[in-house]
């Protein structure tokens, strides 16, 4: 029997359960759909009639005008760079240089690190965000402020301290063993606490020597669960730096898998300019590539050879990249992501409305290893959901009020939406964002 705080949500549903690059049909879509949700949980789906028949005491919440979708999933997103949105035009290692550092030194200060964790999180939720492996800050005062903000704000966070020893500037700079003590304290207190899990985190092996890869290696030993997330092969310049400085390395991938910091639960961002034996690896470990389009664009990266990943099969993810990319917006990724494809001609891949949402949510609950949990709409998964309803008189309403179906309302909030689109947001049942 339903207890007294069953609730029913009545809207048009779109998820993709299934991967739309591996099954023709995937998006699955309710128009008038119903899901009942108890202590947070879905226990039942389908159409809003036959959930209605079934559960007749449940309190019906209607969010019918709009779009039900899971909660988008940001697999590479850093929470010291919101407030440096924007250092257009400049490639990677002068953008770190002039923007991205100087920052990140601020963040030294506990109370100037919370400000900024605030900041991101608001920015991150209010796009639709509910589960994000977020790059975190160099100082330990800063990671505990950030995961106690986002257990405040209810954020399903993975994130870990950010460790290098060479190469960025003195501040940010850590040693081996400090970055082991600091790592292993962290993950004592914060991973598997509430929402929180812990990532293992190098900045890139270009600010990392062996010793600190090594420290790294130490604790995904240790603590077999945690998750590691670093950069790879974004840049033509950083990766001749990486070549100089690993000269018996096999390639970029190498400096991480030498250190056993390749795996399941491993997700490295951007992966631009991969060579053939890195996707083997990645695919043999299914360890994810995270897709940052805006960032690729704005810091003239390159562009993602999403072909090359699929029949490699290496699962792929979209990351914002913020402070590289350009907001928090998934449905801008999405949209850059189809853009660059068609931009590639006959290497792209022709990207479906389909594989925009598997890309934004369920592709990104594989990559944290969180499928059963969250990502889609599936009976026994948290409730994580956006509702897209835009304002009266937008354009995106206009849109959504002449689509004829609710794929191609699915396409316009790809092509048009904004935050400013995102209604409500949930995360584990719990309302942790409305319109003001
Ligand atoms: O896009 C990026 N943003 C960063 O902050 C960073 N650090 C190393 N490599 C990086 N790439
Ligand atoms: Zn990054």
């Amino acid at each position: 029997m339903p207890s007294p705080t069953a609730t029913l949500y009545r809207a048009t549903v779109l998820h993709t359960p299934d991967s739309p690059f591996l099954k023709a049909d995937a998006l699955q879509v309710q128009s008038d759909g119903g899901l009942l949700v108890e202590s947070g949980v879905i226990r039942a789906s389908g159409s809003y009639g036959d959930v209605r028949a079934a559960w007749p005491d449940a309190t019906v919440t209607d969010l019918r005008g709009g779009l039900l979708l899971p909660g988008f999933i940001d697999t590479h997103v850093h929470y010291p760079q919101v407030r440096v949105i924007g250092g257009l035009g400049l490639p990677l290692l002068d953008w770190l240089g002039q923007c991205a550092l100087p920052e990140e030194v601020r963040l030294s200060g506990d109370s100037y690190a919370r400000g900024v964790a605030r900041d991101f999180l608001g920015g991150l939720i209010s796009a639709g965000t509910t589960t994000a492996l977020v790059f975190g800050a160099h100082f330990q005062g800063a990671m505990h402020a950030f995961f106690e903000e986002a257990a405040r704000r209810g954020l399903r966070a993975v994130s870990g301290l950010v460790v290098s020893d060479r190469l960025l500037r003195d501040e940010l700079h850590t040693t081996p063993q400090r970055a082991y003590d600091e790592g292993k304290a962290l993950i004592e207190r914060w991973h598997g606490v509430g929402r929180a899990l812990y990532a293992v985190t190098p900045r890139f092996s270009l600010s990392a020597s062996e010793g600190i890869l090594d420290a790294c290696g130490a604790l995904m030993r240790e603590f077999p669960d945690v998750r590691f997330t670093s950069h790879i092969n974004e840049n033509g310049r950083e990766i001749e730096v990486v070549r100089e400085l690993f000269p018996s390395a096999r390639d970029y991938l190498d400096t991480y898998e030498r250190a056993g910091l390749v795996g399941r639960r491993s997700v490295l961002a951007h992966n631009v300019h991969p060579s053939d034996r890195e996707l083997g690896v990645m695919a043999d470990h299914r360890c994810t590539a995270a897709h940052c389009p805006c960032s690729n664009s704005a810091l003239g990266s390159g562009f993602f050879p999403l072909r090359r990943h699929l029949d490699a099969g290496v699962p792929v993810s979209l990351g914002s990249d913020v402070g590289g990319g350009t907001g928090f917006s998934l449905l801008k990724e999405g949209l850059q992501a189809h853009f660059m494809q068609n931009l590639m001609g006959a290497e792209g891949v022709a990207l479906s409305p389909a594989h925009l949402l598997y890309l934004a949510t369920r592709a990104g609950a594989q990559a944290l290893d969180l499928q059963d949990l969250t990502g889609d709409f599936s009976v026994g998964r948290q409730f994580d959901a956006v509702h897209l309803q835009p304002a009266p008189g937008t354009t995106l309403d206009t849109v959504f009020r002449h689509a004829d179906s609710p794929e191609r309302a699915l396409a316009a909030a790809f092509a048009t939406g904004t935050p400013a689109d995102v209604a409500r947001v949930w995360i584990g049942g719990d309302e942790v964002h409305r319109r003001g």
